[in-house]
């Protein structure tokens, strides 16, 4: 099974265009997609990667992008993950344009090519609008928004803003974010029983009122290099706290992501994306 092996700002994924997967392939498929996510994400015995991202035709858009992480579980939506989409196909001339509608499970979004020569200099997306109210997130509780709210966990009371951008996002503002215990404090209130979908948890320092310095730990994936949705959640968090305008640099192990929460509500967010190599995955 070919797949071409992509990353954003190292958060990384294996790329597979259902289209050229043979009939043969698809008969020896014979693994659930969690197990088979699982098996090529797996970083000794497999391709290695953040998750699986399967490419298929869409009746409601240009494409449409399943995102299923490395341990298996599918989620709504991935903002690295749909820039690399996006450079794949523009390279591939899947498209003659640079602006794609690309079918997700958090709805339709569109990502903008930022051509330079004859190269992809970037990608812009428009993720859409954040969801803040709890049941959106979703979280269990009173109705309502959840900004600099308590949260107990191991002992300690941490104050949480969380957003959903077709995901769950918890995020935590700290004073330094590299002292953060993020091994032993992501999965726990990854799998907080607030959450009944579990959540993506970022930690966030303050760096001014446009830039901040951002970790997370991943549902479904642990700690990962850099998270496009979490980065999105993130500069709205910032910004429904006052910490922040509406316009923010996330700063990320590998770089910066620029996130703009615009007046028409929607977030937009620019990034890079890379092709790592291609190959055949035997199945
Ligand atoms: N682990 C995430 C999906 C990948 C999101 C992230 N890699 C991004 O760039 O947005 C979740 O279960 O919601």
């Amino acid at each position: 099974m070919k797949f071409t092996k992509v990353q954003g700002l190292g958060n990384d994924f294996v790329l597979v265009n259902m289209k050229e997967v043979s009939r043969e392939e698809e008969k020896n498929l014979t693994e659930s997609l969690a197990e088979l996510a699982i098996k090529i994400c797996d970083r000794h015995f497999g391709i290695g990667a953040d998750g699986l991202v399967l490419l298929r035709p869409s009746q409601k858009a240009d494409i449409a992008m399943q995102i299923i992480n490395s341990d298996g579980s599918e989620a709504e939506m991935c903002g690295n993950a749909i820039r690399c989409v996006a450079k794949y196909a523009y390279e591939r001339g899947l498209f003659d344009k640079t602006t794609l509608q690309v079918e997700t499970a958090a709805g339709i979004m569109v990502p903008e090519l930022i051509i330079e020569g004859s190269a992809v200099a970037a990608v812009r997306v428009d993720m859409g609008v954040p969801r803040l109210e709890r049941e959106q997130i979703p979280m269990t509780g009173p109705a309502g928004r959840v900004v600099n709210e308590p949260l107990e966990a191991e002992g300690k009371v941490y104050h949480i803003t969380t957003v959903s951008m077709g995901n769950p996002h918890c995020i935590i503002f700290v004073p330094d974010v590299h002292a953060v215990p993020l091994e032993n404090l992501g999965p726990v209130l990854e799998t907080h029983n607030l959450f009944p979908r579990k959540t993506n948890v970022e930690f966030v320092q303050v760096l001014n009122d446009h830039e901040v310095r951002m970790r997370v730990w991943e549902r479904g994936a642990g700690p990962t290099l850099a998270c496009g949705t979490g980065a999105c959640a993130t500069a709205v968090a910032a910004a429904l706290n006052g910490l922040t305008g509406r316009k923010v640099r996330v700063y990320l192990h590998a770089g910066p992501l620029d996130i703009e929460w615009a007046g028409d509500d929607r977030v937009y967010m620019t990034g890079p994306a890379q092709e790592v190599f291609t190959g055949n995955y035997p199945v």
